[in-house]
C-alpha cells in the first residue's frame, strides 16, 4: 500500500515537473502570468476537494479562509517579519485552521442545504468584515516581497508550481492513508462508517481544518501574485464560482483542480477577447456543476472512465498475486457468552419491532438469526451497535454492557457489523477499504484476508467490481478487523446459489481462523444450514425457536412461521 502511494506521488511530481518546465520554456511572459493564476487557484481547488470532494460537505466560504491566509500574509509582510513569503503564507495556513475548525462544528449536525446556509452566510459575513477593513498595505500600495529566489514572474510561477506540487504528493499520500479513507467513507455512509469505528467529528473537522489550511496558503500564494489585494479577491461570488467550478471538474483529482484552475482564470480572459460580460463565465460554471450532479460524474471521473477502457486489462490490477500468503493466528477473545441480549424491546412509534427478545452468541461460534420478512432481524442488528436512539433492554459485549455507547464507541469495543446492501465508497480501492475496516492491519494480512475470501486484488479499485464481489469485500473488512462478534446482516444477497454455499463454509470456518464469533442473519436457508451451529428464530419481533441448525428448521412453528397459512390450509 505504502509502496503504491509512492509511485503515485512520484508520477504526479514528475508530470507536474515536466509541465513546468515546458511552461517556463515555451510560454510567452504574459500567459505565464496567467498560468501562475491556474495554480493559484487550483491549490484553493484542491482545498474544496478535500471537504466537499471528499468527504461530501458543502462548502460555500472556502475564498473566506484563503482570505484570511492572504490577510494575514499581508500583515507579516507589512511588518516585515523574519522568513519571509514561505514562513508568511505557512502561518497565514495556519491562521485559517481555527476558522475552518468553527465552520467545521455546524457540520457535525447538519448536511446538504442546511450546512450550504451555514457556510454562505460564513462567507457573507466575512464579506461585510472585509468591506469595513482593508487589506494590509492597501493603502500604502505596500507590495507583498516574493521570495528573493523567485522574485521575477518566471520565477515565481516556478515556485508556485513547487508550492502545488508539494501540495498534490501530499494529497497523494494522504488519500491513500486513513484518514483519506475515513473521509470517504464518510461520504458515501455516515452510518457505515460509524461502524467502522471511523469518529464521523473527527472525520469532518480534520477534513475542514486541512482544507481551511491549505485555502489560507492559497490565499497567500495570491498575495505573493498579485503584490497587493482588495477585498473583492474573496467574496461571496468568488467562492460560489470556486463551488460550482469544483463540483464540475472533481477538485480532489490533481487534474481536475488544474482543469478547475483554467477555466476560472482563462475563461474570463476569453470572454473579455470576444467581448462578451463576465457574468457568462459564471453561469457556463452553474451549468457544469448541474450537468455533474446531474449525471453523477465529474470531468475528472469522465477522463478516467475513458482512460481506463483504453488502458490494457494487465495494468488495472484485477489479478491478485498468486502467491500463497498465511492467516495471522486466530484473535484471543474471552471465553464464554461473547454476546448476549436481554428483554430487548424496540418501538418505532406505534409498531413494536422487537418485544422482549433474548439472544446469545458464545464465543467461537456462528449462530443463526432467521425469521420471515418485518420480524425484527435487522432491527436487533441496529439496537446491538447502537444505530438506535433508544431501545428497552440490555446488550452485552464479554459480560460488559454497551448501554451509552455510540455506534462509534461499540465498534471499537468489538462489535462489527456489515450492511444488507453494500455501503462501501467505490472510489476506494480493495486493500484500502480493508485497512480502513480493521484498522492496524499489515499490508501481508490484507493480502491473506483477500486470498482466504477470493477476493480481488488490493490495488483494484472497488468501483470496478460487480455487487456480489462488494458484498464479499465487505464481510473481509469486518472479518479482518478480528473483533469479539461480528454481525453479518444478510451477507449472501447478490451472490448465486454456488457462491452462496461457499460463503457459508468460509463462515464455518470464521470462529476457527480469526477467533470471532457471528451473527448471522440470512434467507437462504442452505447457507444457514452449513454456517451455524444453532440458530435463533424471530417472527411478528419475539423469538419463537432457537437450537441445533435441523431442529429448529424442522419444528413446525418455525415452518409456519415462514409459510403462514400455507401450512394450516395443508394441514385441515
Ligand atoms: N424506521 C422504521 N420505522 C417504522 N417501522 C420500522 C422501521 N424499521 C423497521 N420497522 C418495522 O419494524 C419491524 C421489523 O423490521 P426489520 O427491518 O427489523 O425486520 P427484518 O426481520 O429485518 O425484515 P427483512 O428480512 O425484510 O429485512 C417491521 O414491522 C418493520 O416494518
Amino acid at each position: 500500500m505504502k509502496h503504491a502511494s509512492i509511485k503515485a506521488a512520484l508520477r504526479t511530481a514528475v508530470w507536474l515537473a515536466v509541465l513546468a518546465a515546458a511552461a517556463a520554456l515555451f510560454l510567452p511572459k504574459y500567459w505565464l502570468f496567467l498560468i501562475t493564476a491556474v495554480f493559484i487557484v487550483g491549490v484553493a481547488l484542491q482545498s474544496l476537494g478535500i471537504v466537499t470532494g471528499r468527504t461530501g460537505m458543502i462548502s460555500l466560504c472556502q475564498m473566506s479562509f484563503a482570505g484570511v491566509g492572504a490577510w494575514v500574509t499581508g500583515y507579516l509582510n507589512l511588518y516585515e517579519v523574519p522568513g519571509g513569503l514561505v514562513v508568511w503564507v505557512l502561518l497565514g495556513g495556519l491562521a485559517a485552521v481555527p476558522v475552518g475548525i468553527v465552520i467545521g462544528l455546524p457540520a457535525l449536525r447538519l448536511r446538504g442545504i442546511n450546512l450550504a446556509i451555514v457556510t454562505l452566510g460564513f462567507a457573507a459575513a466575512f464579506d461585510t468584515i472585509l468591506a469595513t477593513i482593508t487589506y494590509p498595505g492597501q493603502t500604502t500600495f505596500t507590495q507583498v516581497v516574493r521570495p528573493a529566489l523567485f522574485e521575477s514572474d518566471k520565477g515565481y510561477f516556478l515556485f508556485i508550481m513547487l508550492v502545488y506540487g508539494l501540495i498534490a504528493v501530499a494529497l497523494e499520500f494522504l488519500s491513500r492513508s486513513r484518514l483519506g479513507a475515513s473521509w470517504l467513507a464518510v461520504r458515501h455512509s455516515e452510518r457505515a462508517a460509524a461502524a467502522q469505528g471511523i469518529s464521523i467529528p473527527m472525520a469532518k473537522l480534520s477534513a475542514f481544518a486541512i482544507s481551511a489550511f491549505i485555502s489560507g496558503i492559497s490565499g497567500g500564494l495570491l498575495a505573493g501574485y498579485l503584490g497587493t489585494l482588495v477585498a473583492e479577491n474573496f467574496n461571496m461570488m468568488q467562492s460560489l464560482a470556486l463551488f460550482a467550478v469544483a463540483t464540475m471538474v472533481g477538485a480532489h483529482f490533481t487534474l481536475g483542480a488544474i482543469a478547475g484552475g483554467l477555466m476560472i482564470t482563462l475563461f474570463p480572459e476569453l470572454l473579455r477577447r470576444i467581448g462578451l460580460p463576465q457574468d457568462v463565465g459564471n453561469v457556463f460554471f452553474a451549468l457544469g456543476a448541474v450537468q455533474a450532479l446531474s449525471t453523477g460524474e465529474t470531468i475528472s471521473e469522465t477522463w478516467a472512465r475513458l482512460g481506463s477502457k483504453l488502458m490494457p486489462a494487465r495494468l488495472k490490477g484485477q489479478k491478485r498475486s498468486t502467491a500463497t500468503t498465511t492467516l495471522a493466528a486466530p484473535a484471543v477473545h474471552a471465553k464464554g457468552t461473547a454476546l448476549e441480549v436481554s428483554g430487548l424491546t424496540v418501538r418505532y412509534a406505534n409498531v413494536v419491532a422487537l418485544d422482549k427478545v433474548e439472544l446469545s452468541v458464545p464465543s467461537r461460534t456462528v449462530v443463526g438469526l432467521i425469521g420471515p420478512n418485518g420480524a425484527g432481524k435487522s432491527t436487533t442488528i441496529d439496537a446491538i451497535t447502537g444505530f438506535l436512539p433508544r431501545y428497552e433492554g440490555s446488550v452485552r459485549l464479554d459480560g460488559r454492557p454497551l448501554e451509552g455507547l455510540s455506534a462509534t464507541a461499540r465498534a471499537r469495543a468489538g462489535v462489527r457489523r456489515s450492511w444488507q446492501t453494500t455501503r462501501i465508497a467505490p472510489e476506494l480501492r480493495v486493500g484500502e477499504y480493508i485497512r480502513l475496516a480493521a484498522g492496524g492491519i499489515k499490508p501481508g494480512e490484507i493480502e491473506a484476508v483477500l486470498e482466504w475470501f477470493d477476493c480481488p486484488s488490493p490495488e483494484t479499485l472497488i468501483a470496478t467490481v460487480d455487487a456480489g464481489t462488494r458484498r464479499l469485500i465487505d464481510v473481509a473488512g469486518v472479518v479482518a478487523s478480528r473483533p469479539p462478534v461480528l454481525l453479518l446482516d444478510e451477507p449472501a444477497a447478490g451472490q448465486s446459489y454456488a457462491e452462496a454455499l461457499k460463503l457459508g463454509e468460509r463462515i464455518a470456518a470464521i470462529p476457527e481462523k480469526f477467533g470471532s464469533a457471528v451473527l448471522l442473519i440470512e434467507h437462504d436457508m442452505d447457507l444457514v444450514r452449513r454456517a451455524c451451529s444453532a440458530i435463533t428464530v424471530f417472527d411478528f419481533g419475539r423469538k419463537i425457536a432457537h437450537g441445533a441448525p435441523d431442529a429448529v428448521l424442522g419444528s413446525v412453528i418455525v415452518q409456519k412461521a415462514y409459510m403462514g397459512v400455507e401450512l394450516e390450509e395443508q394441514a385441515a
